[in-house]
């Protein structure tokens, strides 16, 4: 396809498959939504309005805006909770929030030279940001997406995030709680996608860890030893560019990179509340089993009073009992 090659993805020893295509108004659309497949969405305008968001245009509109920045040594943004760091705890993370204002951030980019720290803007749009971006974003197409959300039985939009961020940069691999149609307004953006079913394959943090919702495992140096399930790992790959629409659904795991020597890459996503009434059928989803893995933890923690007791605890129930 025009617009990208395979040696500007990273290379990862990972089987993957493809993810499926449509177009925007195929039936096929809301069955795979519905039924938390993943797919990739052409055509459906929801961002046609702002393919002008380049860095000069956002400079001139959000200049003296003061914005979320994240800062890396490396080219890794892994995502961490703050409110989860106790005092007595050595957390040192890679990437670090560092806000800064929006025209600060541009000059950044443009004078970035090799060795420097990345940079990655993850910024909540809301009204607060200039009139003109948000006379812009007003202008997405909501009817469609209002569509999506209804016809899923999705709950309330709960945030627009708009991400700019540098060429090669990656978010590596965690899943989100929520629904996510995830939108490319500039550049490509490649995903590799795990259903919840590759949970054990991906070690994901203890839940009350600052990196909760992430893989443990490094993809650019898997430690094979300490995670070796990773080696049996099965992904879906697929590449979204300006325009397409990828429906990630909740619980999925997902790794996000910006095409290297592809310029910056500038994306919005529409996080979703998950459906309210979800009917409980036997056997369960793989979802909803790590909803419940998500609860023991928490719960064991809440009754052990010490997040560092849980494993022990698991270890003695299960060890020798149930294996
Ligand atoms: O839209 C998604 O879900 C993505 O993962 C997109 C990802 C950035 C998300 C950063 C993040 C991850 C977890 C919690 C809060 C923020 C990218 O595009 O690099
Ligand atoms: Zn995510």
């Amino acid at each position: 396809m025009a617009g990208w090659n395979e040696s500007q993805l990273r290379k990862y020893n990972i089987k993957l498959e493809k993810i499926p295509t449509l177009q925007y108004d195929d039936p096929k659309v809301d069955s795979l939504l519905s039924n938390n497949k993943p797919v990739l969405i052409k055509g459906s305008k929801l961002v046609s309005q702002v393919l002008k968001w380049d860095l000069d245009y956002l400079t001139e509109h959000m200049n003296s805006i003061c914005c979320n920045v994240l800062v890396s040594k490396n080219h890794k943004f892994k995502y961490y909770d703050q409110k989860k760091i106790t005092p007595n705890m050595t957390f040192k993370p890679i990437s670090r929030p560092s806000p800064m204002i929006f025209s600060e951030f541009a000059k950044k980019i443009k004078d970035w030279k090799k060795g420097d720290s990345r940079l990655y803007m993850q910024q909540v749009l809301n009204n607060s940001i200039s009139q003109r971006i948000v006379s812009d974003f007003v202008m997405f197409n909501w009817d469609w997406i209002m569509s999506k959300q209804k016809t899923c039985k999705w709950g309330s939009l709960t945030s627009n995030l708009l991400l700019i961020a540098q060429e090669g940069n990656v978010t590596p691999c965690h899943y989100d709680e929520q629904q996510n149609m995830f939108a490319c307004i500039r550049g490509y953006k490649r995903f590799i996608l795990f259903p919840p079913s590759e949970f054990e394959c991906l070690y994901p943090h203890p839940v009350h860890h600052p990196y909760d919702r992430q893989s443990q495992v490094d993809f650019d140096n898997p430690d094979y030893i300490k995670f070796p399930k990773f080696k049996k790992a099965c992904g879906y790959e697929v590449i979204v560019g300006p325009e397409d629409v990828l429906y990630i659904p909740m619980y999925w795991f997902h790794h996000v990179e910006s095409l290297m020597h592809g310029g910056c890459t500038v994306s919005v996503n529409f996080w979703f509340k998950a459906g309210s009434v979800e009917k409980i059928e036997y056997p369960l989803l793989d979802h909803q089993k790590m909803v419940i893995m998500r609860n023991v933890e928490k719960m064991l923690a809440e009754a052990l009073h010490d997040p560092n007791e849980v494993g022990n605890m698991l270890n003695t129930i299960v060890l020798g009992r149930y294996t």
